[in-house]
């Protein structure tokens, strides 16, 4: 696939910037006046995170990162759903190498997210379960729209959120609250998130959310970049440095647990689900 790292501008409108390492999956827009990124991922249906995504997604970030913009603001393009989580088809019945760049690349991208030296908001503008849950926990700010869901539903589907998951989900929520909500693979409506703290704030439109995520944003004007950052690197270094160590460790358990015939049976059952509901 044909993509660069050197930024390109490859149109405009208004006051923003849309810039593309020629990725197809996300864009990255850069509003000139508030040097704020907007980070939209777009892969139709649902936005489930494959392999493809990922690739785009990191690249996307990593590209926010090096241009020093002034924020990140992660939403989707969907009308209704922010992030379906995992593309679960990367997980059923998988092949053996395209499975592992699969699963190091989302550990690329909750390092690059999660550790992010740029301030970080998320416009939540639908559907939020599982990985979508993991993007969304691992920013700083979330604003969400009504009648939508957010949650770590892993245990819903007889999966397992693995510790870097938690890590995201502890640093909004309080370990009690936390730890029943993902034993439960527990959903939370709009209005449950925001009372329980998983959300910040909520908005009636994607415009307002974005707003929202850029007011939040703007908190950090007149504070020091670098000492925000660094103030914010020894917040999560634990969790960062954690995986760090245990990446390898971490593949092997996922491999491991994701080709057991009782868990890829299970993901049969749930696909096939998900794919009734859809006709119906
Ligand atoms: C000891 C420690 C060991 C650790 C080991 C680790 C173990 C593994 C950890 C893995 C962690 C997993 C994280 C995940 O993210 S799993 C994915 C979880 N996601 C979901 O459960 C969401 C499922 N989807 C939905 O609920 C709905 O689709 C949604 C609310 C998002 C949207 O609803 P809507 O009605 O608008 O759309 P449809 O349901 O009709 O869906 C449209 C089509 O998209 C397909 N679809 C939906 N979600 C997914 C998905 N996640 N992956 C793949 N495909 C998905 C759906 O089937 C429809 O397809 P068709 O049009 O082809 O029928």
């Amino acid at each position: 696939m044909l993509r660069t790292k050197v930024l390109s501008l490859v149109a405009r409108s208004g006051p923003s910037r849309l810039m593309s390492t020629a990725t197809k999956l996300t864009t990255v827009e850069v509003n000139d006046k508030t040097g704020i990124a907007t980070l939209t991922m777009c892969r139709a249906p649902v936005n489930g995170l494959n392999l493809e995504l990922l690739k785009d997604l990191k690249t996307s970030i990593d590209e926010i990162e090096s241009n020093k913009s002034r924020g990140l603001i992660l939403t989707s393009s969907n009308a209704t759903i922010f992030s379906a989580g995992l593309d679960i088809m990367e997980m059923y019945n998988p092949e053996k190498e395209r499975i592992r760049a699969f699963w190091t690349q989302l550990q690329e991208v909750w390092l690059s997210l999660y550790g992010s030296s740029v301030p970080t908001a998320a416009a939540i503008n639908g559907h939020s379960p599982a990985g979508g849950c993991l993007l969304a926990t691992s920013c700083e700010y979330r604003v969400m729209l009504p009648k939508f869901t957010i949650g770590l539903n892993e245990t819903q589907l007889g999966i397992v959120a693995p510790k870097w998951f938690m890590s995201s989900f502890l640093s909004v929520l309080p370990q009690r609250q936390a730890e029943r909500a993902l034993n439960q693979g527990r959903m939370f409506s709009t209005e449950e998130a925001l009372q329980i703290g998983l959300i910040d704030e909520t908005a009636t439109s994607k415009e307002e959310a974005v707003e929202k995520c850029a007011a939040f944003l703007g908190t950090f004007a007149r504070v020091n970049p670098l000492a925000r950052a660094l103030t914010k690197q020894q917040f999560r270094a634990a969790d960062l440095q954690q995986l760090e160590n245990e990446r390898k460790d971490d593949l092997e358990k996922f491999l491991f647990f994701i080709n057991q015939p009782a868990v890829q049976k299970g993901l049969g059952i749930y696909l096939e689900g998900l794919k009734k509901k859809a006709k119906k």
